[in-house]
């Protein structure tokens, strides 16, 4: 290996009832710089790989009279992303290629060298490295080139606060109305923070509240097989962030459980009576006032304080209008790149309009906006015209549509033609050009679901 690539560090469990292997074992991986713990029982090995995130298990073939081959499944429905090396005696073949059968990640023969050993966990870490990242990019795609300075008086603090906490293990809260950034933020804390897990993001109105449990904490598999064991999202999120995008709609009956994640750092799967250890850092958003969640009896006042010790809130984009012109001219650039588009600038009277809008549906409606005028303007300056804004108030044309209905009827009529189509939300939120959760929403709203 280069020396400018030093092995990634992780954690490791070494499950030998031979004190002199797990010694000498010991020391080799700490040399390498991993953390390394020891079990020297089944019962043991379990409670620990229960209790602890683990990157990869060494597993001997024979601990005490147990097999290491009955353990591996039991491991695996503890911890489905634990990589487990089995470790056998020389002759032995037939032990390593079963275990490979029954789902171990590699084998390694005693005795080894200390190289040998080095490389196989080294190999193993890289690869849940990999996983991670790989996740993370695909839930970042196409986001990763966010406007990260501003001109508003309202921004600059927030972007300040946003810097100096990064960096802790503090949990966040970002308020704000729909489409203001909070997630922007929330990437920019994952991504200033320099946690190596990903960030991963829950938007707790789409999955549910009965899916809410099983897939932010995970469940413990059955030994026969027929519940399938999940890590869950607080599993997935080790080492980095996890984002829990619209807190209010967290059940009650799961408040006291994220409380104690928040002040613990622990937390249970479903099925199981064993505490685990989180080393996930914890930031979530919200478009609700939780005042009046709390008020209303449907929000803790605990955990309401503990969500609440650092928040930030995110202004409309109407209040920080200095910002409309760097923003816009940031998606020009973005999407005239990506779409091979002639535009280049704003015109001065387009460039009037947009600081005009009230925003609404705030930078989210911007960016859109934006997208559609480089895809219109077949020139270098974007023209008024280009841009589908609502009209400025004056003498208003009668609208084409009949019989006569408010907006907000004519929006409804229109997601539900959209959604009846469309195979999937996601579908139906692409074509509709806004995000799965603001559709999401407006379904809610307009009682389509
Ligand atoms: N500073 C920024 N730079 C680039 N893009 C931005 C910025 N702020 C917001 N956006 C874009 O605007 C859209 C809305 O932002 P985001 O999803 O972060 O808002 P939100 O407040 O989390 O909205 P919601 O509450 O509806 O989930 C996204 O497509 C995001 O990429």
């Amino acid at each position: 290996m280069p020396p400018s690539l030093p092995p990634p560090q992780g954690r490791v469990l070494l499950v030998d009832d031979d004190r002199s292997i797990v010694d000498s074992f010991r020391l080799c991986l700490e040399e390498a710089g991993h953390r390394v713990d020891a079990a020297g029982s089944r019962a043991e090995a379990l409670a620990r790989a229960a209790a602890e995130s683990y990157d990869v298990c060494l597993l001997d073939r024979a601990i005490g009279s147990e097999s290491g081959l009955d353990v591996l499944p039991e491991l695996k429905r503890l911890a489905p992303d634990l990589a487990v090396i089995m470790v056998t005696a020389t002759g032995d073949t037939g032990a390593a290629l079963e275990a490979l059968r029954a789902g171990a990640d590699d084998y390694l023969v005693k005795p080894c060298l200390p190289d040998q050993l080095r490389i196989a966990v080294a190999r193993q870490v890289r690869t849940r490295r990999l996983h991670s990242r790989v996740a993370a990019l695909e839930r970042d795609r196409g986001t990763g080139d966010d406007l990260l300075t501003s001109r508003s008086w309202r921004m600059q603090p927030l972007l300040d606060s946003a810097r100096a906490v990064a960096p802790t293990d503090a949990s966040v809260l970002l308020r704000g109305g729909s489409g203001t950034g909070k997630g922007v933020i929330a990437r920019a804390i994952h991504a200033w923070s320099g946690r190596h897990g990903p960030l991963v993001t829950v938007h707790l109105p789409s999955l549910g509240p009965e899916r809410l449990e099983p897939e932010l904490f995970g469940v413990l598999g059955s030994l026969d097989g027929s519940t399938p064991a999940v890590s869950g999202q607080i599993s997935q999120a080790q080492g980095g962030t996890l984002f829990l995008d619209e807190i209010a709609a967290l059940p009650m009956a799961l408040q006291p459980q994220l409380l104690r994640l928040l002040q613990d750092r622990t937390y249970t799967r479903m099925g199981d009576a064993t505490p685990r250890r989180s080393e996930a850092r914890i930031l979530a958003a919200t478009t609700t006032d939780l005042e009046e969640l709390v008020a209303t009896g449907r929000l803790r006042r605990d955990l309401y304080y503990r969500l609440n010790a650092i928040s930030l809130s995110l202004p409309p984009l109407a209040e920080r209008a200095e910002d409309i012109e760097p923003l816009a001219t940031h998606f020009l650039r973005r999407y005239a790149a990506a779409y091979r588009r002639p535009a280049r600038s704003f015109g001065n009277a387009a460039l009037r309009r947009l600081q005009a809008y009230a925003w609404p549906g705030n930078v989210r409606e911007l960016q859109n906006v934006v997208e559609r005028a480089v895809i219109l303007c077949g020139d270098e300056r974007i023209a008024p015209q280009h841009l589908a804004l609502a009209p400025e108030p004056g003498p208003v044309a009668q609208p084409e549509v009949s019989p006569p209905m408010t907006l907000a009827a004519l929006e409804r009529r229109h997601i539900r033609a959209v959604l009846a189509r469309a195979p999937t939300l996601d579908a139906a939120a692409r074509e509709l050009g806004i995000d799965t959760s603001t559709l999401y929403r407006k379904r809610k709203a307009y009682g389509l679901d």
